[in-house]
């Protein structure tokens, strides 16, 4: 137990740079840092915050467990006067998901994107206060991609100055949004508009579904929950619900009317604003996804990159720091280290884009109320494109992490199967990846089909103005070195991207309409797409490293990780590469050399890597990643904890397993 101990002690002191530093840059800030390892402080040290059971709950007590969170962060956010800064990080150390996620994840952000100013002011008191508790209602049984498929209806009624709000198929069952199932009170749902006899297409609306005084369901209206979701614990704590309307009637201002409004008289009339800021929430969300994206794969990281270290097969025996003989540690196996060394830099990587795209997001929203919707394409390609991105890397990421612990990471404890369960569903809710990723092509093809008319490219598609040399230009890359130049690597990246969108480009005008053409190059463009986010996570990473980075060796190690999550996109995407002849196969052989020798470099500080993430044991929810390294007394103690163990003779043995070896001893005795 003592060497195990010691172990993680030494790598910690093999470390070249100042992890404190490092976790300034990690969390954003020294205010940041600040604020989130208070409170990560705090949530771990509370009982009322354990969750180390979750595993073994039934659902009911799973999502009574979640309920008892829930009221329990609203009474601490109150006790201690939190700030909304504090608050959110509460909610996110407590790491249990419930209705609290989609009432100020999306219902909140849908009134303030979509409410007029004095629809605001009427609800988001009732909603801040938790006075209403409010849910998202887009999705259907029938439709959840097409949103301009969606089947509810919305009609309004002149006499009486309302809408009916009304599923008329099995298909239009609203389905899907979290929380509704047994929680909300509240619900934005989208539905047809219809007034005057016509169909003005998908709209919101403000919709109450049960009573405040008893929270049964109010006339009119069923719902219910959908029912358990893969894994255990993960995301059944939350209530996923479905939700049908039999002419239930609201009040005409209980439209969203931001973007558009019906009159007293029905008529419909459009505002200045592009309808798109009807979608506002989903690109709110998705960019929180991706900062999602890198906390759940860098927590998965965290546990295989602890445990790799302290776990040992085969191997010549080795003398540890004490001079005793010891198996390798698997974190020295050269296959173990190019699975996991790519991980731990793509989790960085999605960090700092995700950085990055806050700041976009925060940039728009200013443009927006300054009535500039200029950024909003953009915005909405970068925001659809990486939450594509990141989720479908982490996901497979957190899965890749789970192998690499062996046997173990199978097991609940690792923490890495609900990890796993509770984050796979990012690659389809709010917009599934590969949907989204059409949606960037789309932006892509009118990007570069308005060069040919002299519009500028602008943000991140700058790069696009410079078609003509980057459809010819050559790789200059002439040894292993040469791949360690930013610029090489940005402008490979570039080639490449420009290159897979310019053939798709090419290839659409070969179809008898755009729309055949699309359909027919589908798998190409998301090709493309993948490129092109590549690309600008690649070019955000080179971005914060030309930024002041400060801290005794910090630079150094962000450059390596950088130059390993670049070096092993490019051997992931060989084809695309070689292919489009943005490198040759000789740079694609010195790619690989340097990203080998990068994994070296990398080796002796990847401990303190994952330690400047300041993860709590208790947010790890990881015997096999926990600080200490302390593994198999753990594991051991972990096992004697399950409630099989409870009794020593199990359950069901004088009904099940005695009758059977009774009777094969009379039969032997026969
Ligand atoms: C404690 C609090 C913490 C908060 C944590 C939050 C994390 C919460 C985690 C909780 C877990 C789960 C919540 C899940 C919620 C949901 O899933 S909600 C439902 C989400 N649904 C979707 O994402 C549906 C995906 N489909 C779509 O987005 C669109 O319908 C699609 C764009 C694919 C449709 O394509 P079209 O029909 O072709 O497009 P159309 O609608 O006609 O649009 C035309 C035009 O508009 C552009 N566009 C589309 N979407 C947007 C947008 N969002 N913003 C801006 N612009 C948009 C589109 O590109 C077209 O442009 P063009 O110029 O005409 O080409
Ligand atoms: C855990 C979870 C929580 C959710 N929470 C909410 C919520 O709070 N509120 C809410 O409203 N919704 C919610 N959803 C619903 C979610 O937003 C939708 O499931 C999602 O948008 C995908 O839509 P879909 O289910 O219709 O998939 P589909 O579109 O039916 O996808 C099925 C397959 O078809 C493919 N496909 C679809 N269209 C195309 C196309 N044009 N071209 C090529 N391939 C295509 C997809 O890639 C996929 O492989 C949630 C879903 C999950 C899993």
């Amino acid at each position: 137990m003592e060497r195990i101990m010691d172990h993680l002690a030494h790598e910690r002191s093999k470390a070249q740079f100042s992890v404190e530093e490092m976790k300034i840059i990690w969390a954003g800030s020294l205010h940041a840092f600040q604020v989130s390892d208070r409170i990560a402080r705090l949530v771990a040290s509370d009982p009322g915050f354990r969750k180390d059971n979750r595993a073994v709950l039934s659902r009911k007590e799973l999502f009574k467990s979640a309920l008892r969170k829930a009221a329990y962060v609203w009474k601490r956010i109150n006790e201690l006067a939190l700030s909304e800064e504090e608050a959110s990080w509460l909610r996110f150390y407590v790491d249990e998901l419930a209705y609290a996620y989609i009432h100020w994840g999306m219902f909140v952000p849908a009134i303030k994107g979509s409410a007029t100013e004095e629809q605001q002011q009427k609800w988001l008191p009732l909603a801040n206060n938790m006075q209403i508790i409010g849910t998202y209602a887009q999705t259907e049984l029938g439709h959840g991609s097409n949103v301009r498929g969606l089947e509810t209806t919305a009609t309004f009624d002149q006499e009486t100055d309302e809408f009916i709000i009304h599923s008329p198929t099995l298909t239009s069952s609203k389905w899907w949004p979290g929380g509704l199932g047994k929680v909300a009170t509240h619900a934005v749902v989208y539905a047809r508009l219809i007034t005057d006899g016509q169909d003005y297409g998908v709209h919101g609306f403000l919709v109450q579904i049960r009573s405040l005084d008893d929270h049964f369901p109010l006339p009119g209206v069923t719902v219910g929950d959908i029912g358990m979701k893969f894994g255990s614990g993960a995301f059944n704590s939350i209530d996923n619900g479905f939700l049908r309307f039999n002419h239930v009637r609201i009040p005409r201002n209980q439209m969203l009317m931001k973007v558009s409004r019906v009159t007293r008289q029905g008529k419909y009339v459009e505002s200045n604003v592009p309808k798109q800021l009807l979608y506002g929430a989903m690109v709110y969300v998705r960019q929180i996804i991706v900062a999602d994206a890198s906390i759940a794969l860098s927590r998965a990281v965290c546990i295989a990159t602890r445990y790799s270290a302290v776990r040992r097969q085969f191997g010549p025996p080795h003398e540890d720091e004490n001079g005793k003989g010891v198996e390798t540690q698997v974190i020295d196996y050269k296959t173990q280290q190019s699975r996991l060394f790519p991980l731990l830099a793509s989790a960085y990587a999605f960090r700092f884009v995700g950085e990055w795209l806050k700041w976009l997001y925060t940039d728009l929203i200013q443009k927006l109320e300054a009535n500039d919707f200029s950024t909003l394409p953009e915005a909405h390609a970068c925001t659809a494109g990486l939450k594509s991105l990141t989720t479908s890397a982490a996901a497979d990421g957190i899965k890749e992490c789970w192998k690499l612990c062996g046997g173990h990471g199978y097991l609940s404890s690792s923490g890495l199967p609900e990890l796993y369960a509770a984050f796979v569903p990012a690659c389809t809710y709010e917009g599934d990846n590969i949907v989204l990723l059409l949606q960037v092509s789309r932006f892509l093809m009118k990007t570069i089909s308005q060069l040919q008319t002299g519009k500028k490219p602008i943000g991140t598609t700058a790069y696009m103005a410079h078609v003509e040399h980057l459809i010819q230009c050559r790789c200059t890359v002439q040894k292993a070195e040469d791949w360690l130049n930013p610029s090489v690597i940005l402008e490979a990246f570039e080639a490449r991207a420009i290159r897979l969108s310019v053939a798709c480009a090419e290839n659409l005008t070969k179809f008898a309409t755009p729309l055949q053409g699309f359909s027919e190059l589908s798998p190409d463009l998301v090709e493309a797409a993948v490129a092109h986010c590549q690309l600008i996570v690649v070019s955000k990473f080179i971005e914060k490293l030309q930024q002041n980075i400060e801290g005794n060796g910090v630079k150094q190690q962000l450059e390596t990780l950088c130059n390993i999550y670049c070096l092993n996109l490019i051997h992931k995407h060989l084809g695309d590469f070689l292919s489009t002849g943005s490198i040759s196969p000789k740079q694609a052989s010195l790619a690989s050399d340097q990203l080998r020798s990068r994994y070296s470099k990398l080796r002796s500080n990847v401990i303190a890597l994952v330690d400047a993430f300041n993860y709590t044991d208790h947010f790890l929810g990881s015997v096999l990643g926990r600080y200490d390294g302390n593994v198999y007394p753990k594991l051991y103690e972990e096992a004697w904890k399950d409630p099989l163990n409870d009794s020593i003779v199990p359950d069901g043995y004088h009904e099940y397993i005695q009758p059977l070896l009774k009777q094969q001893l009379q039969n032997a005795r026969l």
